[in-house]
């Protein structure tokens, strides 16, 4: 599988630490930087780049990294077609694909240390989407919603008019 990377200072060690991590597991990685520590980089260039790259590569993952995740995962979010969730623990990392198809994880590198947040990774990318039609109901309606933004109505809102 391909898995593109990014992180800022924050998330450098870890983004290195998984490139091996992932090579090491036979999977393909591109790697859109940071390259160098500087301390005071931002993390929306190397966060929005490799969630371009995941949104034009289908069936390409995407892992993004910052001190806490957060920001990561909310930049990730506003291009088009990237599902990115913040997982911070197994049940997270492995729901993220099961239930919401997510194609970017985000990581906190400062809440973790490098052997978990790999754990993590790798629990992220061996877990397949459960293909379950609820959940696919609820993908397309954040898709339409994407797309047109109309938000979608519920039988329950429609109860509250
Ligand atoms: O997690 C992050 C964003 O969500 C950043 O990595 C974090 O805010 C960087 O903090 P600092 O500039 O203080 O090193």
């Amino acid at each position: 599988m391909l898995i593109h990377i990014g992180s800022d200072h924050a998330g450098l060690e870890l983004k290195d630490h998984l490139v091996g991590h992932l090579r090491a597991l036979g999977h393909s990685t591109f790697d859109h930087g940071p390259f160098h520590y500087q301390p005071d980089d931002d993390y929306p260039p190397y966060i929005l780049q490799t969630a371009v790259a995941v949104a034009a590569g289908p069936g390409s993952l995407g892992i993004v990294i910052g001190g806490s995740g957060n920001g990561e995962a909310i930049a990730a979010n506003k291009v088009a077609g990237i599902r990115a969730a913040l997982a911070w623990n197994e049940d997270t990392a492995r729901l993220a694909r099961q239930h919401n198809d997510a194609n970017v994880l985000s990581l906190g590198a400062r809440m973790h240390s490098l052997d978990y947040s790999a754990a993590l990774a790798t629990l992220f990318v061996d877990t397949p989407f459960s293909e379950d039609s609820r959940h696919i109901h609820r993908i397309a309606m954040i898709r339409a919603f994407e797309r047109g933004g109309e938000v979608p109505v519920t039988a329950a809102v429609t109860g509250n008019l």
